[in-house]
């Protein structure tokens, strides 16, 4: 660790530096975030650019007094090795080790827990206003990325916030980036007040014009007033946030820790709504990044010298999913393709090379998306909507509303479904099934493997109209699990004969009960092994057949137990007035944590040992 560093426990220290301690303690922290998500992984590149301003905002402002609100929260690097927690660094988003979030609940300096986008400027609020009606003092500050401002839910609150009298700063930060490059209007305009100075120029001309002139009438200067007002829609840089009601500040230089502390000082001050534009590049400081922001936006760990990735090559469960439907959408040109500001993590970028005019990457709008999706559909097209399980929670009343009161064909490929792993709590895709399973029309499926997943992908567009879900796991799988039939609407797969107990596996966890099964064979119990692939409609013969056989049934799922396919089992065996023994295997009610995929597995006992553990006490108890 650095000289300079070493010696910051608490932004306490931070204000004691003076500006080339403050600029050689930046290029520690620089490479002390290297060192560490080289081996931990994580947010890099977001957290490398942010450096100087999280240091100016901790010399001007007081943490834990003032908060500051992390919007996403995955540029929170910085703040926390200032706040205390450097020491705690190497334990990064691993198990029991600190959060790659600001979490309330690790340290006093996190205002509020964030993870996904667009949040900041509406808890701040909330915050600014309990402040003022407390009669309290401190400042409330939203720092929200140019991608999360993309976000529905940030312009929600912007226009909350701008007719609000409540003191709030929000700062922007530019980097031109959301994972991928940042796209719509919005971003194209603050590339504008970014890059055509000759809009401050006029702008500074006409101050000085309208300052300058003592001797003119007072009808002249209101004249010149109104030229001004009609010109200033051409010429104010910001002129979206101050019609808001906010009062906006910039662009400033993100890096230059003077123009930040001087800034900051000044809106610290200040009246109502404030908005601050702070330009910074991802990535800064490190080669690799630098060129590559989005490669090192969300990093697994990587040699520093060659930028390379540790973990072993090989397709994931998005990629297959990209490739198929690349692969389809060749021979049915109806198929267009949805992103929300993630075409390289949904696996979408090989199609949206191939059918440029046929993808669609929306921004951070997961809303907007599957409504959009809704219109495509029931105009002819049939588009798929490919989204993070979690980010999907974001829709549910346009799935509902927009999508399935129409019965309108509409694809979702909802990937990182079940534990995404080091991310955690507010990323962990375990309530799809559960929030989707009750919506009217919808039919729901998981493969167990990358074959399955393309016959699912297939039958999705060719043979099924309707709302469809696909969901799959994180990372990487097997291509043949097993061999597998064609998919037909509400068939699950009856892989194993048995009389003991009916075992019922739904997605990638048919790898776990396989080996559970194997296990339980040589013990003695004789399992019948089904591979349910529906959710919903669920395979009512096949199950009801088994179970009245077995009289003892267990489900295992990545989902949170509660609503989930697990549930709905036991709903329709108990509709059919069905009495077995059952046990239902998923995750508990609870927010589950970081940590790697495995790791949570056995944490939370839906291991293959544990569960075999746990069947047999279930077997014995009769
Ligand atoms: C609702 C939601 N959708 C998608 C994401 C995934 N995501 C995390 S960060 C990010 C890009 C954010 O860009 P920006 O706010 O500009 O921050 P930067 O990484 O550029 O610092 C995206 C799309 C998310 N966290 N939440
Ligand atoms: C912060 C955020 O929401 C994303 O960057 C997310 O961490 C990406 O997850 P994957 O690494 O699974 O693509
Ligand atoms: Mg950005």
């Amino acid at each position: 660790m650095g000289g300079i560093l070493n010696d910051i426990n608490s932004p306490d220290d931070i204000k004691k530096l003076d500006i080339n301690q403050l600029e050689e303690l930046a290029a520690e922290i620089r490479a002390f975030l290297i060192d560490n998500v080289s081996k931990t992984g994580g947010h890099l590149a977001s957290n490398l650019g942010i450096v100087e301003l999280t240091l100016a905002l901790h010399c001007v402002f007081n943490t834990p007094t003032d908060k500051i609100i992390w919007d996403v929260g995955h540029q929170s690097y910085v703040h926390k090795i200032i706040t205390g927690r450097k020491d705690k660094f190497c334990t990064l988003r691993q198990l029991d080790g600190i959060s790659g979030f600001p979490k309330v609940n690790e340290c006093e300096h996190d205002a509020f827990n964030t993870g996904h986008s667009s949040t900041s400027i509406s808890a701040a609020l909330g915050m600014a206003k309990a402040r003022d009606i407390r009669k309290e003092k401190y400042s409330v500050i939203a720092l929200i990325g140019d991608g999360a401002l993309t976000g529905g839910m940030a312009f929600e609150a912007l226009n909350d916030a701008g007719r609000s009298p409540n003191n709030l700063i929000v700062i922007l930060n530019d980097n031109e980036m959301s994972i991928s490059k940042n796209v719509g209007g919005l971003s194209k305009y603050l590339r504008k007040i970014r890059t055509e100075p000759f809009y401050f120029k006029v702008k500074e001309d006409l101050d000085i014009i309208l300052n300058k002139i003592p001797a003119i009438g007072r009808s002249a200067v209101k004249a010149l007033g109104k030229v001004k007002g009609s010109v200033k829609y051409m010429i104010m840089p910001g002129i979206f946030f101050e019609e808001l009601g906010f009062k906006y500040f910039g662009p400033i230089d993100g890096h230059d820790l003077v123009e930040l502390n001087e800034v900051l000082t000044r809106v610290k001050t200040m009246k109502g709504p404030i908005l601050l534009h702070v330009c910074t590049q991802k990535g800064r400081g490190y080669t690799f990044a630098e060129e590559s922001p989005h490669l090192f936006h969300g990093i697994s760990p990587f040699e520093i010298e060659t930028g390379e990735v540790l973990s072993a090559g090989g397709p994931s469960y998005s990629d297959v999913f990209g490739s198929e439907l690349t692969d389809l959408a060749e021979t049915d040109e109806n198929i267009v393709a949805i992103t929300a500001a993630m075409p390289n993590g949904t696996g979408l970028d090989q199609f949206s090379k191939r059918f440029h005019d046929r993808f669609f990457d929306v921004g951070i709008a997961e809303q907007h998306a599957v409504t959009f999706a809704a219109g495509l559909a029931r105009n002819g097209l049939k588009p798929v909507f490919a989204v993070y399980s979690s980010f999907l929670q974001r829709s549910y009343d346009q799935l509902l509303h927009d999508v399935a009161l129409q019965n309108l064909h509409v694809v979702f490929g909802v990937d990182r479904a079940g534990i995404v792993g080091e991310d955690g709590e507010t990323h962990q895709g375990l309530y799809d099934l559960s929030f989707l399973s009750h919506i009217p029309n919808f039919t729901i499926m998981a493969p167990c493997d990358y074959d399955e997943m393309r016959k699912m992908i297939r039958f999705a567009f060719s043979e099924h109209t309707g709302p469809v879900a696909i969901r799959y796991p994180r990372g990487k799988g097997k291509d043949r699990l097993i061999d597998s039939s064609e998919i037909k609407l509400g068939q699950g797969v009856l892989y194993k004969e048995g009389s003991d107990l009916t075992f019922l596996s739904i997605g990638t966890m048919f790898e776990t009960a396989l080996k559970v099964t194997e296990e339980l064979t040589k013990l003695g119990v004789s399992v019948e092994l089904i591979n349910a692939r529906f959710v919903k409609p669920l395979d009512v013969k096949l199950i009801v057949n088994s179970v009245m056989k077995t009289k003892k049934m267990i489900t295992l799922e990545d989902n949170t137990i509660t609503g989930g396919f697990g549930s709905s089992v036991l709903e329709m065996i108990n509709q059919r007035g069905i009495n077995v023994k059952s046990k239902l295997f998923g995750f508990p009610d609870q927010p589950i944590i970081h940590g790697s995929k495995n790791q949570l597995f056995k944490r939370y006992k839906l291991d293959a040992e544990s569960l075999v553990g746990e069947i047999l006490k279930l077997c014995k108890k009769q």
